[in-house]
């Protein structure tokens, strides 16, 4: 896919990856008019999206099999989908779940940033930073339902929700693993992480890559509810109902009050960020360790 046009929402120029779309020339009014939700579902291959207009809410699940890993596709769907509801005023929260089985989000597709070129890698670290600023700066309440294993870039997405309800199954981990494939994970993921369970906690957390099981992620804060899986959803309902019971312009402004200056240091310097993670990705070491990394997944099966 090409990269695209630049869109500014107030300092920041958003990526567009949508741009090549039909009706993506239409005004906003228009194109938002055409594109109104409804009561009936919606989504696209990989996102599934479940709206209900009378309680203001939607419920979005991550459809990419086998384990739900961001893939340029499924990024890029995420986005879309999400600006949708975004642009709808119906809409006031949403819960974000999986469709895959035991997986909420494997993280960052591994094939996106092996064996490609430095072009690639730039489209795809754009991607990545542009679903991270929409979620993170999201107007509406987003709550993860986390109903299967949720490390690295899974764990990002469930850090930039509101709140996070974890289905109690020891082998639903989440954390930030990055350093056990022998990569970095890069500043703003670990601000998301800071500001979500505080600097010494996820000092230890990075370094050594912890996946914490339920109990743990409760603990640690990590996820603010564990219960039995049957029950995700239904909390995650009954946690939006009571979120929603706040006035919106004062959650809006008070979540954009303690998230922005996170979000603005990436927005400052988010070319640099991507040459910073082209040229680290591209280095042989590192597509030696991802290899490797890849190579253990596929020999767990055998
Ligand atoms: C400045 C530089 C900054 C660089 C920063 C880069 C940041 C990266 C953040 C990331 O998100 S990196 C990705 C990290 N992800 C992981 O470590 C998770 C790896 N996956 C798993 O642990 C397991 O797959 C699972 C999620 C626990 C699910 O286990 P399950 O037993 O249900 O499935 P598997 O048999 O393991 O996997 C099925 C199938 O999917 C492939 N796969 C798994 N994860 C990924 C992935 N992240 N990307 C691409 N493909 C993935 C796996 O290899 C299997 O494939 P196969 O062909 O069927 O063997």
């Amino acid at each position: 896919m090409a990269l695209v046009a630049g869109m500014r929402v107030g300092s920041r120029v958003l990526f567009r990856p949508w741009a090549w779309l039909p009706g993506a020339a239409l005004g906003r009014k228009e194109s938002a008019a055409r594109g109104r939700v409804g009561a009936r579902g919606f989504g696209s291959q990989r996102v599934l999206v479940e709206p209900d207009p009378a309680a203001g809410i939607a419920v979005m699940k991550l459809k990419s099999p086998p384990v739900n890993s961001l893939s340029l596709e499924l990024l890029t769907e995420f986005v879309i989908s999400l600006e949708k509801l975004e642009n709808d005023k119906t809409f006031r929260g949403i819960i974000l779940t999986s469709d895959c089985p035991g997986v909420f989000s494997a993280g960052l597709d591994l094939m996106e940033m092996c064996g490609k070129n430095p072009a690639h890698y730039a489209e795809y670290w754009k991607a990545v930073q542009e679903l991270w600023l929409r979620l993170y700066l999201s107007n509406l309440v987003l709550i993860a339902a986390i109903n299967g294993a949720c490390p690295a870039g899974g764990c990002l997405i469930s850090l930039t929700c509101d709140y996070r309800v974890l289905a109690d199954n020891p082998k639903y981990v989440i954390g930030l693993n990055e350093t056990l494939l022998g990569i970095v994970a890069p500043f703003w993921f670990k601000d998301t992480l800071v500001n979500t369970i505080g600097h010494r906690t996820s000092e230890r957390a990075l370094q050594l890559g912890i996946l914490f099981p339920p109990a743990e992620a409760l603990q640690v804060g990590m996820v603010d509810k564990v219960v039995p899986e049957d029950q995700v959803q239904s909390t995650a309902l009954s946690v939006m109902a009571q979120w929603l019971s706040i006035p919106d312009h004062a959650r809006q402004l008070t979540k954009n009050m303690m998230r922005k200056a996170t979000a603005d240091r990436l927005v400052k310097q988010r070319d640099s960020d991507i040459q910073n993670f082209v040229g680290f990705i591209s280095r042989d070491s590192i597509q030696k360790s991802l290899q490797v990394y890849l190579g253990k997944l596929r020999q767990k099966k055998g």
